[in-house]
């Protein structure tokens, strides 16, 4: 008899969700060079964030993406009792992540959008396709948890001062920055051969072209909206990032923006959730095993 068993252990669904949901937070946050946020090579615009930081927060939800999950597993329906569960997993995540922080808002808006998306994945994770997953998605971000405090976020300053809902009409419209923007160019640039780590910068400018980021309305106003748009929009049309001109190109938006205190917070939160939806969608060799 052998001593140990050299069996690979077969995880459950939820703990595959889990897995791809840190997965999609740890590749987004190494992904190099991205304007103005935490990467491989720095800070960006932020004085409090780094990418052990980045890291850590990324690793210390992964229970929360779990028990959303199986909070999904259980109740097996799109309704106000899941909705509500997973509000207070998702502040439970939160509290975790500030811990782990030592008070950072590290992940805010990517527990909000990952963790809809891995319920809904694992309410169907036979029916995984983008537009399946992220309109089941947006039915449960449509409901209304009773218990969620009403703070005086960013977000909610910037909803009075400009009118833009933020993360969350983005995720009550079926997250159209993923499934009409990001995922299109994310593929297209790889198989224009562009190479993974830049068909990936690449979907993060076509999401920062039109997204209403609320992080950078916070922290730079309308002429910071109209610069990170435009400039990434410029980039795109040069040839992207694997082109020397859209390189410079995307060099030179990293250093306005950083001048502009413009961090694309919430354009990077919907990153994440691409390559998430994308390796559900491509019925990922992990998570086949346990669909
Ligand atoms: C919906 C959230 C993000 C509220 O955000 P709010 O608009 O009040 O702003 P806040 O400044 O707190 O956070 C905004 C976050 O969203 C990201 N973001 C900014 N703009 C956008 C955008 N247009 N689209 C998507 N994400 C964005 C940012 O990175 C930022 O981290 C969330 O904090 C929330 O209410 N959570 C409640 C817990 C819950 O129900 N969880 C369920 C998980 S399934
Ligand atoms: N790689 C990244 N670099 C920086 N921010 C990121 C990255 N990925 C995601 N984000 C998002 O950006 C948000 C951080 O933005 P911001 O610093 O404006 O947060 P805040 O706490 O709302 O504001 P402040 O730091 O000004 O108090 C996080 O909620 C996070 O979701």
């Amino acid at each position: 008899m052998l001593a140990f068993n050299l069996q690979p252990k077969t995880l459950s669904l939820a703990d595959r969700l889990a897995d791809l949901a840190v997965d999609a937070l740890i590749d987004e946050a190494d992904l190099s060079p991205k304007p103005a946020l935490v990467d491989r090579r720095g800070n960006g615009a932020h004085t409090d964030l780094h990418l052990g930081l980045m890291h850590a927060s990324a690793l210390a939800l992964w229970p929360a993406f779990k028990q959303m999950a199986e909070a999904a597993i259980e109740f097996g329906e799109i309704g106000l009792p899941l909705r509500e569960a997973l509000g207070r997993i998702g502040r439970e995540g939160e509290a975790s992540m500030l811990a782990t922080t030592g008070g950072v808002n590290t992940h805010r808006g990517a527990i909000w959008a990952l963790g809809l998306l891995v319920a809904a994945a694992a309410l169907a994770p036979q029916a995984a396709t983008a537009g399946a997953v992220t309109l089941r998605a947006a039915r449960l971000a449509l409901l209304d948890d009773r218990y969620a405090p009403r703070p005086l976020s960013h977000g909610a300053q910037v909803a009075q001062r400009y009118g833009a809902r933020g993360a969350r009409e983005e995720a009550q419209l079926g997250f159209p920055s993923i499934t009409q923007r990001a995922l299109p160019q994310l593929r297209r640039s790889r198989a224009q051969g562009h190479g993974e780590q830049n068909a990936r910068l690449d979907a993060l400018l076509a999401i920062m072209t039109q997204l209403a980021d609320t992080c950078v309305l916070y922290r730079a106003g309308e002429p910071g909206l109209q610069a990170m748009q435009t400039g990434a929009q410029a980039v795109l049309d040069a040839g992207g990032s694997a082109s020397l001109d859209g390189r410079r190109r995307l060099h030179g938006l990293d250093q306005q923006l950083i001048a502009l205190n413009a961090s694309p917070g919430g354009a990077a939160d919907l990153l994440a959730a691409c390559l998430f939806v994308d390796r559900i969608e491509s019925g990922d060799g992990l998570i086949q095993g346990a669909f």
